[in-house]
């Protein structure tokens, strides 16, 4: 397999495991989606993966490690978009895709043509170029969110990391914003991981899922595999009702289970 893996992945803070054993696999040319109750670990996974918090385990890339947490090489290859990133930046929304561009860039040399274009792309990928000189604090939350992802495409990373990116966009750009990172995936060979919330997004956006409870991986898979599998309900306490509009797929939330109709502390044998 040619993509992002992670072996045997682990976190602990302040002696409570948030992230325990975590093993899966993120193909080049496709997305993958993480999904998961709140407080599940989808962050903190994400979090490691990015380099930006310690880790026990390893992660790689085509087979290699990744590069050491901080470096240049490790942010040429693996762009990160953290969940809900506030941003107090007084700089105009073009300057901050710029700033995608810096592992790019020598210590004392400025952004070439192509760089510039790639900005421009990111912009256009995204629909921002419409308030590309607008200040980014001035910009409505829906328009930051999508600034933040220009900003990560234009590092034209191998991997893109992407922590609930549509969670404040409204459903048209839901829907473009997915769309887009599907087509960056298969068009660059990027391997892309994004934490999703909306399951009906998940299974129209993603070919494999990952669904994670009490920092494990509970089952993961083909996306049609994991939604149409008992777990989703068990893990979430929740009955889903899945069908097709349209033959797009859409997963409901119908009831929340009760105790006695799930049982999670089976999880640990789904995998
Ligand atoms: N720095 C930290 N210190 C202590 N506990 C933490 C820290 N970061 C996260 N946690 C805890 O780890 C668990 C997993 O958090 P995480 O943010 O990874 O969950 P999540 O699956 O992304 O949830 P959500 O869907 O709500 O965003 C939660 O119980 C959270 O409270």
């Amino acid at each position: 397999m040619t993509g992002l893996a992670t072996e045997d992945v682990g976190v602990r803070v302040g002696g409570r495991s948030l992230v325990d054993g975590v093993s899966l696999e993120a193909p080049r040319g496709a997305v993958t989606g993480v999904i998961g109750p709140n407080g599940a670990g989808k962050s903190t996974l994400l979090r490691a993966i990015a380099g930006v918090l310690p880790h026990a385990g390893r992660v790689t890339l085509d087979g290699a490690p990744l590069p050491r947490p901080g470096s240049r090489t490790r942010a040429r290859l693996v762009g990160y978009l953290p969940q809900c990133q506030d941003v107090h930046w007084p700089v105009t929304a073009r300057r901050a895709v710029e700033l995608g561009r810096l592992p790019h860039l020598g210590p004392w040399s400025s952004l070439s043509r192509a760089d510039t274009a790639e900005v421009d792309a990111a912009l256009t990928k995204t629909d921002s170029t419409r308030f590309a000189d607008a200040t980014v604090t001035t910009l409505s939350g829906g328009e930051r969110a999508r600034v933040l992802l220009a900003r990560v495409l234009a590092a034209q990373t191998a991997v893109v990391l992407a922590d609930e990116p549509v969670a404040a966009l409204d459903p048209g750009h839901q829907l473009a914003v997915m769309e887009m990172l599907r087509d960056e995936a298969r068009a660059e060979r990027r391997a892309v991981v994004v934490v999703l919330h909306d399951l009906s997004l998940a299974a129209r956006a993603c070919e494999h899922l990952v669904l994670m409870d009490g920092g494990r991986v509970v089952m993961a898979g083909p996306a049609d595999e994991v939604l149409g599998s008992p777990w989703l309900d068990r893990t979430y306490a929740v009955q889903f009702g899945q069908g097709h509009v349209r033959s797009v797929p859409v997963v409901t939330p119908v009831r929340r289970l009760e105790a006695g109709e799930h049982r999670p502390e089976e999880h640990r044998h789904a995998s």
